[in-house]
């Protein structure tokens, strides 16, 4: 059963038409990634489900309930910013309180509610610290279990990496899809960072103009986009016209050199140049009237002949009316 289910939303600002006629369901306990160029309304999506940006058209569900029309406060999804907006003038341990404080809940409830979460947080000895005395990681997870506390039925989550430096970044991706997991939490997560959403999300959610262009799993998003755009998007950056359709590629999965290697396809051309990219050598080159790049063992010399090759499972191929194969 989906969790949270957006039925036909429209948003429109102005006469600007920010989200059309998006429909999506998000299955329970899933972690499902928005993800898409900039301005493509991902985290419009997002404040819409938490109650922040008003539809135009359509409905929003959290199991049967419909909450399009309840203010934030009433929706019980709780909301993880890139910016942590801890309060400042509070501890660790009263950040974590406060929403159970808003909720009515009784002093030792609590207690003993902040100081579990701040045990799971592996953060049990920051307690009283103020908030400015924190690193920039630990805010995020304070910010985290502030969002978690309240037991939530679906957790948003807008780039909350995207202000950590990388080590922090990949420590606490993990962090994440490991609470994610043991709570077994529905999450929605927007993120430009496609690494980030190939390796969190069991489902990502593609946007592109304020619409939904393809649901899938990691894996059959990277390897079978629906479109061309969308294959450039996750970085295919090889193209190749052939009849009536266009063969894509992506240079990290296409070899250079002096002989092909694989059989899928294959072209004769010139070398350009050779970069070296750690562990191997980026190699451009002149095919006909293309420029192709792939990746060699071996620096090539500018001019030198060359075969660029790639395997069959690493072509894709579209045409202008079909998706891909
Ligand atoms: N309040 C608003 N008034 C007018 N236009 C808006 C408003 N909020 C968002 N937009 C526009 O809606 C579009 C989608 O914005 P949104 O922030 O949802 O995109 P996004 O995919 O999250 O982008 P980014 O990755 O850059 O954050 C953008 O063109 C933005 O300029």
């Amino acid at each position: 059963m989906a969790a949270l289910e957006l039925e036909n939303v429209s948003i429109r600002i102005g006469q600007a038409r920010i989200l059309n006629d998006v429909s999506l369901q998000v299955p329970a306990g899933s972690f499902t990634c928005l993800l898409g160029p900039s301005g493509c309304g991902k985290t419009t999506l997002l404040r819409s489900v938490a109650g922040f940006a008003p539809l135009s058209a359509g409905d929003i569900r959290i199991g049967d309930r419909s909450i399009a029309g309840l203010p934030p406060e009433r929706r019980e999804t709780a909301m993880v910013f890139q910016s942590y907006a801890l309060w400042p003038h509070m501890n660790v341990g009263e950040n974590l309180a406060y929403p159970l404080k808003l909720r009515g809940v009784s002093r030792g409830e609590r207690e003993r509610r902040v100081a579990a979460m701040l045990e799971r947080l592996d953060l049990a000895h920051c307690a009283k610290r103020p908030i400015g005395a924190l690193s920039g990681g630990q805010r995020q997870r304070i910010a985290l279990g502030r969002a978690l506390i309240i037991d939530p039925p679906i957790l948003l989550l807008d780039e909350p990496l995207s202000n950590l430096d990388a080590a922090i970044r990949r420590t606490l991706r993990t962090e994440l899809r490991d609470l994610q997991r043991r709570l077994g939490i529905t999450t929605l997560m927007v993120t430009h960072d496609q690494e980030e959403a190939l390796s969190l999300a069991d489902r990502i959610v593609l946007m592109r103009d304020g619409r939904i262009i393809q649901v899938a799993d990691p894996e059959t998003l990277y390897t079978a986009p629906a479109d061309l755009d969308t294959a450039r998007f996750l970085g295919v950056d090889n193209l190749v016209p052939e009849g009536g359709a266009t063969l894509a590629f992506r240079s990290t999965q296409a070899h250079a050199g002096p002989r092909a290697l694989h059989a899928g396809l294959r072209r004769q051309g010139r070398v350009i140049d050779s970069t070296y990219a750690g562990g191997a050598w980026r190699i451009r080159l002149a095919v006909a009237e293309l420029e192709l790049t792939a990746m060699g063992e071996a620096s090539l010399a500018a001019g030198t002949p060359a075969w660029i090759s790639v395997p069959d499972h690493a072509l894709m191929r579209f045409d202008a009316h079909r998706d891909a194969a």
